[in-house]
């Protein structure tokens, strides 16, 4: 093992939980090349852990995963919170667990990883403990707020995109630290059950009992065979985007969030949902009975504008939408594709170059309805997608379950027509499904927001820096 325990009472003082300092350190010295040095943690005594979970009882039992339970732990009379993960298999045992069928048990690689990267977006490892029969238990930090998981399914208020959006880019920011980290670590198990919010309802990865320390290239890291939830995208890694990108890309997202202007905007738009809902009625039954479902663009090319989506395909036939129109879009002005480093011109005051490290600004472009197929309708408004739709969430609270809301996009064959805007700002959706329901997101989209959707499923196998 690779890390440093410290067990004497005058440890407590001395040790920094969360190593901040060294955070901040090792941040400033961004060239660093040398390999993340250990990090003290302690260790626990059993006694002391019985004692903190009262004797692992109900009243502190948190939750229980695939391979273990957890409580909530009282500790140093009451003043440290923590979360004691007790695994059940048993010590060298090779479990169904590791897909890898490691020796390593998970903990054990979960204490080699953690006493290793800390970060204000991860689940710190505060110690560890081992008990009467060996096998080891983990000390983390306490989230109070849950999963993310049980936030995005079970809460009766789902967070609302703006939260939802936040989240992303705190986990991106967690999967970036990792891997800038010396070497890197690969999560290979990132879903929204292991995504916990912490008492500022920020979002932080944990779970690092399938992680992998090491360079794609580095042998065992070549050699350990997948595992995790695989996503249904590109193989090679540099045809992914890095983290540094997505992280970037979501924090476009997230200012634009808040910008009052285009949400205005979107606002107003979201009345136009009601109109639509007439035709949702109508395609509620076709998604009902049909496997295959295709918009066609019906629309003017010359300005690059989609007028209107005015009939589906599905099989060899072809069905008009409550008449010959869907919606009537309209232009809205666009951020285009992201380019780190680039230069970006706003569009007010015309002409004046702002040295910006992501975007520049496209043409406007019109929008049409947009369709999904193979998903559950939620309500009304499951799968017509239009801006409206979720501008709705700006509203707070109304927002649909995202396994519901699920963005099997398609846009007929002019994928590269869509909105600009739309790539960005449904890119962080993507995201954030993937964040929420990683296995059952089956997209059938070719436009920008794949990259995100492609960055953070591919974390779990991806290797390497994050540029
Ligand atoms: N640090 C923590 N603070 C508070 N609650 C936690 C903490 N860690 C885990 N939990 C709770 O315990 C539950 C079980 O966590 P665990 O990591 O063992 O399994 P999981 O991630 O849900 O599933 P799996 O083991 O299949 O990945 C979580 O869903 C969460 O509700």
């Amino acid at each position: 093992m690779g890390y440093f325990s410290c067990n004497a009472e005058s440890a407590i003082a001395t040790c920094d939980p969360y190593n901040w300092d060294s955070y901040r350190k090792r941040r400033k010295n961004k060239n660093q090349t040398k390999p993340n040095k250990p990090i003290k943690i302690r260790e626990f005594s059993y006694t002391e852990l019985v004692k903190a979970t009262s004797t692992f009882s109900a009243e502190t039992f948190l939750g229980k995963g695939s391979h273990g339970t957890v409580y909530k732990a009282f500790l140093d009379q009451g003043k440290l919170l923590a979360a004691v993960k007790k695994t059940t298999h048993q010590t060298n045992s090779c479990n169904s667990y590791n897909s890898s069928c490691s020796t390593v048990p998970p903990e054990d690689n979960e204490i080699e990883i953690l006493s290793r990267v800390q970060h204000p977006r991860l689940v710190n490892l505060l110690g560890f403990c081992v008990d009467p029969t060996g096998r080891k238990l983990l000390v983390v930090e306490y989230m109070p707020n849950g999963s993310l998981y049980d936030l995005l399914h079970s809460s009766s208020r789902p967070p609302g995109w703006t939260r939802r959006v936040q989240f992303a880019l705190q986990i991106a920011k967690a999967v970036q630290a990792l891997h800038a980290s010396t070497p890197p670590v690969i999560h290979r198990d990132i879903k929204s059950s292991n995504v916990l919010i912490d008492e500022y309802w920020k979002a932080r990865l944990g779970d690092f009992g399938l992680a992998l320390r090491g360079h794609v290239e580095d042998v065992h890291v070549k050699c350990t065979p997948p595992a995790g939830t695989l996503g249904c995208v590109r193989s090679t890694a540099e045809k992914r985007p890095g983290m540094a990108e997505v992280v970037e890309g979501l924090k476009i997202v997230s200012r634009r969030i808040h910008a009052p202007p285009i949400w205005n905007h979107l606002r107003r738009r979201v009345r136009r949902v009601e109109e639509v809902d007439r035709v949702v009625d109508r395609s509620e039954e076709i998604v009902s009975t049909v496997n295959v479902l295709k918009t066609v663009r019906v629309g003017g090319r010359r300005n690059r504008k989609v007028s209107s989506v005015s009939r589906v395909e599905y099989g060899s036939e072809t069905i008009g939408w409550g008449g010959d129109r869907v919606m009537r879009s309209k232009s809205i002005g666009s951020f285009g594709e992201i380019k780190t480093g680039s230069d970006y011109f706003r569009r007010k005051p015309v002409g004046v170059a702002v040295k910006m490290p992501v975007v520049k600004l496209s043409k406007s472009r019109s929008m049409g309805v947009l369709q999904s197929h193979g998903l559950v309708p939620y309500k009304k408004r499951g799968f017509v997608f239009e801006f409206g739709t979720e501008s709705s969430d700006s509203r707070e609270n109304d927002a649909a379950p995202p396994q519901q809301l699920r963005p099997a996009l398609t846009y007929g064959d002019e994928q590269e027509d869509l909105p600009e805007i739309l790539c960005n700002e449904w890119g962080c959706c993507h995201v954030l499904f993937i964040i929420a329901d990683l296995a059952a997101v089956k997209p059938s989209i070719g436009f920008r927001p794949v990259v995100y959707l492609e960055a953070l499923k591919r974390i779990q196998i991806r290797c390497g820096s994050s540029n």
